[in-house]
């Protein structure tokens, strides 16, 4: 029998466990390593999300984007309910002057609608937070279903796909085998503070 998966519950309270210094440096060592990339380098527009419960923080990264003069988005929660454009993320321009509110998660996003408002195939790449992977670049999330439904348009697009996808994570987030379920949409690369993984393992 294979071992027993820790659970998302584990998983969350793991890298709710990290210390201070230790989130900051993987922080800035995924930032350091995602921030030399080919992808990341290319791109012109780049979303990223707001840390909460303990996961990676991609604050030097956006930094840096900026610092490079790229776009950078921030999730929202579609204000749409309903089943073919509810519960889908879109994904807001981070400006300077932003209000920031609270969403039913309680996970702070930009205020603002409407003009600045971007659909996922707007960005070039989209760095994406997560609970659980495995070495294949398959992915496990809080559990809402919102960056499979969000990115689900991508399994039509096999040769064209935009955004790219990249995870960042803590090392400690790793499992050895996900099945992925039929909905479940595959990252590019995950990058954590020892190394960086790719879903072809031949490119970088
Ligand atoms: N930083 C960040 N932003 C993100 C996500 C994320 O994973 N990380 N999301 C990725 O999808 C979306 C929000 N998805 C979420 C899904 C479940 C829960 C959650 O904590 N659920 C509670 C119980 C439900 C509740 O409080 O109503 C829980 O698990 O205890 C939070 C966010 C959009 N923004
Ligand atoms: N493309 C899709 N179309 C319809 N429903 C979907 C789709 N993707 C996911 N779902 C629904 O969302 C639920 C949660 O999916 P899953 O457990 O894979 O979420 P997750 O990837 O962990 O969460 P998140 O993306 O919010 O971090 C599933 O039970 C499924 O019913």
């Amino acid at each position: 029998m294979p071992p027993e998966q820790p659970s998302r519950k584990q998983l969350r309270a793991a890298r709710r466990r990290l210390s201070r210094a230790d989130q900051a440096q993987h922080a800035r060592r995924v930032a350091q390593q995602a921030g030399i990339s080919q992808v990341f380098l290319r791109a012109r527009r780049l979303g990223f999300y707001w840390p909460v419960d303990g996961e990676l923080d991609p604050s030097p990264l956006l930094r840096i984007a900026e610092r490079l003069g790229k776009q950078c988005y921030l999730p929202v929660l579609s204000p749409i309910r309903g089943k073919a454009l509810g519960n889908k993320l879109l994904f807001a321009r981070k400006l300077p002057a932003e209000r920031i509110t609270r969403n039913r998660f309680g996970i702070p996003e930009p205020s603002r609608r409407g003009r600045h408002l971007a659909q996922p195939i707007a960005l070039d790449l989209l760095v994406v937070p997560l609970v659980g992977f495995d070495p294949r670049c398959h992915r496990i999330g809080m559990g809402g279903g919102f960056y499979d439904r969000t990115l689900g348009y991508l399994r039509h697009h096999r040769h064209w796909r935009r955004p790219r996808l990249m995870g960042v994570a803590h090392e400690c987030q790793r499992i050895e085998a996900i099945s992925p379920s039929p909905w479940d949409i595959q990252l590019d690369w995950i990058v954590t503070e020892a190394r960086l993984y790719s879903s072809q393992a031949d490119a970088n």
